[in-house]
């Protein structure tokens, strides 16, 4: 193990007592200082891994070590070392944000002549300091999230887990809580974020591992996962149903208009081109297609996005399956924020 890797595991696998494989042979390490989120759809493994990595579910087989401690010989030695936030929060809502604090720092370990100063620095940190006098159960779902989120940082742990800490909040508490990750990443502290959100991964995220059906399909940064998508994307909207398309599609992938083999796939009401000259060569598609006698209706080129990735890597989109927060609804006492 080296002494720059936060966590490494090897060969992970978990067998549920029902028999269910939920992690079957992961192997991952995260360096130090990183942001690594860890993507993959509702039931992939995600919390059945973190779990393991956190020693809170001791694999069926495999080797972890997390800050230098293995997590089977030492896993007290591990849980002091980190921080984490379950999915469901873990906040006393009869206690104020103050209170929970002094909680976790009791709960960790931290010693008293300490406590205080730790304390409003992690208020101050959450943007809990106004309200630190009041209970936790008037607090907006974002609110709960930052608050759990402080308390477990009490012990300044350099690693933290976060289990999906961000579903079902609107996209403004979202934002404020990236910020605060995005600042503890800045101070220093590895984090290893699981996430059902492309745009999360996308947005926080150095390095990404994609799991699905317990098994790591994908690992890089997201602009190499995203080069891997082989280039950028042109779709273009056709008047006619699914006739044309097929017409369209054998027009696209004739000689002479894509160098190399663009892979096009039909779409609802076109077809959909991936290839690294797509703007270069897009308008002699355009021109092909009228001299077959198709009408094209609109056209646009984007570059690929995670989603992308995650199509051409399982043939599905992620997002289809991923309810996405409600908008914002009327905010909730002083935090501007609802759940
Ligand atoms: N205690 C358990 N006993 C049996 N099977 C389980 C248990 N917990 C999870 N599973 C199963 O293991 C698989 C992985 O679940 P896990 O919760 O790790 O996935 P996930 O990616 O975190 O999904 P989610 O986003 O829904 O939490 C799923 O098939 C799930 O149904």
């Amino acid at each position: 193990m080296s002494e720059s890797l936060a966590i490494e595991a090897e060969n992970l696998e978990v067998v549920y007592g029902d028999g269910t494989e939920a992690v079957g042979g992961v192997s991952l390490s995260v360096p130090r200082g990183e942001f690594f989120g860890f993507l993959g759809p509702n039931g992939a493994g995600k919390t059945t891994t973190i779990k393991t990595l956190a020693t809170l579910l001791k694999p069926t087989s495999g080797r972890i070590r997390v800050n230098g401690y293995d997590a089977l010989e030492q896993p007290r030695k591990v849980r002091e070392s980190i921080g984490y936030m379950a999915q469901e929060t873990s906040v006393d809502p009869e206690l104020t944000a103050r209170e929970n604090l002094r909680f976790a720092c009791e709960s960790y370990g931290v010693r008293k002549g300490e406590r205080a100063e730790r304390i409003e620095e992690l208020l101050e940190l959450v943007d809990l300091a106004d309200v630190a006098t009041k209970e936790a159960k008037e607090f907006s779902g974002g609110m709960k999230k930052r608050l759990d989120a402080a308390t477990a940082l009490v012990h300044r742990p350099p690693l933290v887990f976060l289990d999906e800490p961000t579903t079902g909040l609107d996209p403004k508490a979202r934002n404020r809580l990236w910020d605060y990750f995005r600042r503890i990443n800045d101070r220093g502290t590895t984090i290893f974020l699981t996430t059902q959100y492309l745009e999360e991964a996308d947005q926080l995220c150095e390095r990404l591992g994609v799991i699905l059906d317990g098994e790591i399909v994908a690992e890089g940064s997201p602009a190499d996962l995203k080069q891997e998508v082989g280039g950028e994307i042109l779709n273009v909207r056709l008047e006619d149903g699914p006739e044309a398309r097929q017409r369209a599609v054998t027009v696209a992938q004739s000689a002479g208009i894509f160098p190399g083999t663009p892979s096009v796939e039909e779409t609802d009401d076109g077809i959909s081109v991936t290839t690294p000259t797509a703007r270069q060569h897009g308008t002699d598609l355009l021109v092909a297609l009228r001299d077959e006698g198709l009408t094209v209706t609109g056209f646009d080129v984007r570059a690929p996005t995670l989603d992308d990735v995650f199509l051409a890597i399982t043939g599905e989109h992620l997002d289809d399956e991923v309810a996405e927060p409600e908008p914002a609804s009327p905010p909730a006492a002083d935090g501007g924020e609802s759940q």
